[in-house]
């Protein structure tokens, strides 16, 4: 057991945007070393939080604390110790990959020297190198948001935000920037990110809360929330025809818990073989079948009745 104090530590905290709640009292506490998540969908109120975190944006009501400081009395020595990867790429087209970086480092108050040796370590981490004299414009969205994480890593940062880190890229592209993030973890940063993705949760993150409608509504490791939330195994079922509801109601004689979605039928169930047995014995004969083991997705549909991404 650690008595450390928490790096981040929110206690009731609240984000109003006029007589709209985005943040709706949540409690988090992120020890260091941590790789922290925030997972649901888009609306839930994960940016409003980053926000927060990232002392760019103050609290309404309730209690921070980032590396034991207030963001709001000081946001200027928390963000010195913060990498900050925001949802949309803020690099600067008029400059180069290396520029980025060193212009970056400047606003911290990096020596240019020590800012030069730096951003060809991270170039080198982020494999970038090769295009250190390129202009970012034509860069990839992977290579961005690969650059975006070297920029937010210039001032050695002890805590690194990412809003939504591999939103838009395409598989191989994210798989490269999971891997960069899992090094990271592995050299001790805390990372605190947020995402819609489940397996993104899944990959990388130790701990995580399930946020819906500004409120948390779960939390646990991904391995815990399954446990708690969700049977082992789970059979998607696709039956012809306009609609599966006709389907879904025979289901129920299995005495499973049996979610509908428009185009298939989830059936949560201890064995996945076993329970399309069953299905097949009542005289069912969907077109599609597939077994799987639970995940966050259905963590999710179990705590709100609704999908991740809509
Ligand atoms: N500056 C703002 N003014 C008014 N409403 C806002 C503002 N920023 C966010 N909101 C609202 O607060 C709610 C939560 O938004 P937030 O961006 O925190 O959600 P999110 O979970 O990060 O979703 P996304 O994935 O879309 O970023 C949304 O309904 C959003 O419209």
């Amino acid at each position: 057991m650690t008595t450390a104090q928490p790096l981040i530590q929110a206690r009731g905290l609240v984000k109003r945007f006029g007589g709209f709640t985005a943040v709706d009292a949540i409690d988090v506490a992120v020890p260091a070393g941590e790789a922290f998540g925030f997972l649901g969908p888009n609306g839930a109120g994960k940016s409003s939080t980053m926000r927060m975190i990232g002392c760019v944006s103050p609290p309404s009501e309730g209690e921070l604390r980032i590396l034991g400081m207030d963001p709001v009395r000081d946001g200027p020595a928390i963000r010195a110790r913060l990498g900050v990867c925001p949802q949309l790429d803020t690099l600067d087209p008029e400059l180069t990959v290396r520029e980025n970086l060193i212009t970056y480092a400047r606003y911290f108050g990096i020596a240019r020297r020590v800012a030069r040796l730096r951003a060809t370590e991270l170039l080198d981490f982020v494999q970038l190198s090769e295009r250190a004299d390129s202009k970012v414009e034509p860069l990839s969205g992977g290579m961005k948001r690969r650059l975006t994480i070297a920029r937010a890593l210039v001032n050695e940062p002890e805590i690194v935000l990412l809003d939504e880190p591999t939103t838009g890229l395409d598989p191989q592209a994210r798989h490269l920037v999971w891997e960069r993030l899992f090094q990271l973890k592995q050299q001790g940063v805390t990372l605190v990110l947020t995402t819609h993705y489940m397996d993104e949760a899944e990959q990388l993150c130790d701990r995580l809360v399930v946020m819906d409608g500004g409120r948390i509504v779960a939390e646990g490791s991904p391995r815990v929330l399954i446990e708690q939330h969700s049977t082992r195994e789970v059979v998607e079922l696709r039956f012809a025809g306009e609609s599966q509801e006709p389907f879904a109601s025979k289901l129920d004689q299995l005495g499973e818990r049996v979610e509908v979605l428009p185009d298939r039928i989830l059936l949560y169930v201890p064995d996945g073989d076993s329970a399309v047995a069953e299905v097949t014995a009542l005289g069912l004969h969907p077109i599609n079948v597939l077994v799987r083991r639970s995940g966050l997705e259905d963590v999710f549909l179990h705590l709100t009745g609704r999908t991740l991404i809509d």
